[in-house]
């Protein structure tokens, strides 16, 4: 069950340091503390929004559905007057260990497995052409002497 202790925006706003760092995403208080380094976006940008209600920000950027259930994990209260939907924390966890499973399988689309797809498909092709078009050749010449 998550923190149900209530705060006004402007006790959010006295922790916005990166020793104390809190914020608000949908009515909910965060402490994101011990987050900031981990933050696959950067500790910058949370830090700009930190002592503020951040919804929209974190809205914008389009996080997953794991990382929205994430923000259960760091939950210390709700901000006061603001209605909070309930999300299930078994289902925050369960998302966020099928995302590290499945991160195995990821084939990520950047430069090096480009060249890494090269190296795996089009070398051992060319040697096998190579080897093989040097075997014409070879077996040509034995016929023709
Ligand atoms: C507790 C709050 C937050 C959590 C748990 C969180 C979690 C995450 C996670 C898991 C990712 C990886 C991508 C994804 O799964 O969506 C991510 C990326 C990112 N987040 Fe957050 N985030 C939080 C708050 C914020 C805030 C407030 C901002 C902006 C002010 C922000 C900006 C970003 C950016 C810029 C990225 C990188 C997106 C990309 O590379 O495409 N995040 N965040």
């Amino acid at each position: 069950m998550a923190e149900r202790k209530v705060f006004t925006l402007s006790q959010v706003a006295q922790h916005k340091s990166n020793k104390d760092c809190w914020l608000v995403i949908n009515g909910r208080v965060l402490d994101v503390t011990k987050f900031l380094a981990e933050h696959p976006g950067g500790e910058e940008v949370i830090l700009e929004v930190s002592g503020k209600d951040a919804t929209k920000d974190f809205d914008d950027i389009g996080h997953s559905k794991a990382a929205q259930n994430m923000v259960l994990k760091y939950q210390v209260g709700v901000l006061q007057g603001a209605i909070v939907k309930e999300l299930d924390s078994k289902d925050a966890v369960e998302k966020e260990s099928n995302t590290k499973e499945m991160s195995a399988f990821v084939i990520k689309e950047d430069g090096r497995s480009k060249s890494l797809a090269f190296y795996d498909f089009v070398v051992p092709f060319l040697a096998a052409a190579l080897y093989f078009g040097y075997r014409c050749l070879t077996r040509a010449d034995s016929v023709a002497y």
